[in-house]
């Protein structure tokens, strides 16, 4: 689903190229649950927000299902990252003028999805995240842990074939991240999702079934 070949990015300090990422080399299959680890500033949002399109590499080929997305314009990337992407963020990135219902439904209308389906697709997520009873508050009004199952019925919402997630628990009780978790899991046991995630916690990798190590912008063996 996803190859990446000698990806670097770097900043330019003068005449100094500060190297975020390096000999970024890897492919990542169809229903694969990776994890994404290693110590603050090692490079993995970077590494992450390149996988989701929102950031350029600055070498290197990055293919998404075949698509060379080093060659693509900015417009056909958002195109083709709202049709297959779902991310989810720790900050949760809601809006916070839009209700969760409007939230829930605003990927749909990225996708032109007609309002009938629009209304049906909403209200099925709602029912499996047991929150009909919130789908007309603001998000500032729900708890982190509500919000962040916001975040991720959102992400859902649009059936990606792959999901993004960065730290998904980072702010979340214990019991509140096993739960998204084991939500991750059957995602991708039950419905063939590829996950990558970003996670510090050891626990949290131990539901995928692979992890990239980044150690200063590289990756350590496998
Ligand atoms: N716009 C920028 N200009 C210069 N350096 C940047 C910029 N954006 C990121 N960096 C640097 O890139 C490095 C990697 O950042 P990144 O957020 O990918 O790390 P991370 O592994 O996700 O860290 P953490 O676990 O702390 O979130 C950091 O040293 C950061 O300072």
């Amino acid at each position: 689903m996803i190859q990446l070949k000698n990806i670097e990015r770097y900043f330019s300090n003068g005449n100094v190229k500060n190297y975020v990422l390096r000999y970024i080399t890897a492919d990542i299959k169809k229903g694969d649950f990776v994890s994404i680890m290693g110590p603050s500033g090692a490079g993995k949002s970077t590494l992450l927000n390149i996988i989701g399109m929102l950031e350029e590499p600055t070498a290197g080929e990055y293919y998404f299902m075949e698509t060379p997305v080093h060659t693509l314009s900015e417009k056909q990337r958002i195109a083709l990252y709202r049709t297959h992407i779902g991310f989810v963020f720790q900050a949760y990135h809601l809006l916070d003028d839009l209700t969760i219902y409007e939230n829930l439904e605003t990927p749909l209308m990225y996708q032109n999805v007609k309002a009938s389906e629009r209304k049906a697709r909403v209200a099925e997520i709602l029912d499996r995240f047991n929150m009909v009873a919130k789908k007309d508050l603001f998000p500032a009004q729900l708890s982190g842990g509500q919000q962040q199952l916001v975040g991720i019925a959102r992400a859902l919402i649009a059936r990606p074939q792959l999901i993004l997630a960065d730290e998904p628990t980072g702010n979340l009780q214990s019991k509140q991240a096993d739960e998204i978790m084991h939500l991750f899991q059957k995602l991708n046991q039950e419905e063939k999702v590829t996950i990558i995630q970003v996670t510090h916690s050891e626990k949290n990798a131990t539901y995928g079934n692979r992890i990239l190590q980044l150690m200063d912008g590289e990756f350590m063996d496998e």
